[in-house]
């Protein structure tokens, strides 16, 4: 099974630069727009594979800075969902996803990504990942989620089917994730 993470940026509409007091008025999230690999073309937020034996937050923050150029203190990444991604009924993905508000840089295209701040009222749905619209709105109001989604046909994922899913809410997740 891949163990994955996803990273949201977060700020306020005025911000020019994290600000980590801005985490009940942010109202906007920094997706990139995936330019090679899986959901290539879509969009998402940073993130990737865990390499070597680095944890979820050190991968989160690796992802982002390779990604976009944003540099990140771990301690600033606020957990925020578990997602289990089955694919014909195999475990497939486990995605630790998080939120920050707290940054440095200003994000910067790589080879990889191309990074856009959006409103959290228009995040484009309809060009990204089917199940993000189940989990994605719900964290973004600053709520934790825990969730699997299967999906059906055969590898890769991003070509296969999405046929259900069950979501929590407000959970809490283990110290040290
Ligand atoms: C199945 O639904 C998914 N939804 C969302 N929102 N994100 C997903 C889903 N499945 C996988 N992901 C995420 C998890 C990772 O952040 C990326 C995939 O990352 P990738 O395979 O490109 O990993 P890298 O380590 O960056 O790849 P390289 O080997 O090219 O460095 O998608």
């Amino acid at each position: 099974m891949i163990e994955a993470t996803l990273c949201f940026p977060m700020r306020s509409r005025s911000d020019s630069a994290g600000d980590d007091t801005a985490a009940e008025t942010a109202n906007e999230v920094l997706l990139i727009e995936k330019r090679r690999g899986l959901g290539e073309g879509w969009y998402n937020g940073p993130g990737g594979k865990l390499e070597g034996d680095e944890t979820p937050r050190e991968c989160a923050v690796r992802e982002t800075r390779e990604e976009v150029g944003l540099e990140i203190d771990p301690a600033d990444l606020e957990k925020a969902g578990e997602l289990r991604f089955l694919l014909d009924g195999e475990e497939h993905t486990f995605c630790h996803v998080f939120l920050t508000t707290a940054f440095d840089g200003e994000p910067t295209a790589s080879d990889e990504a191309r990074p856009e701040w959006v409103d959290i009222d228009e995040v484009p749905y309809e060009q990204m990942w089917e199940d993000d619209r189940l989990w994605l709105p719900t964290v973004l109001e600053g709520k934790s989620v825990r969730g699997a989604f299967r999906f059906e046909g055969g590898e890769p994922l991003d070509e296969a089917e999405f046929v259900e899913y069950d979501l929590e809410t407000g959970v809490s997740f283990a110290d040290g994730d």
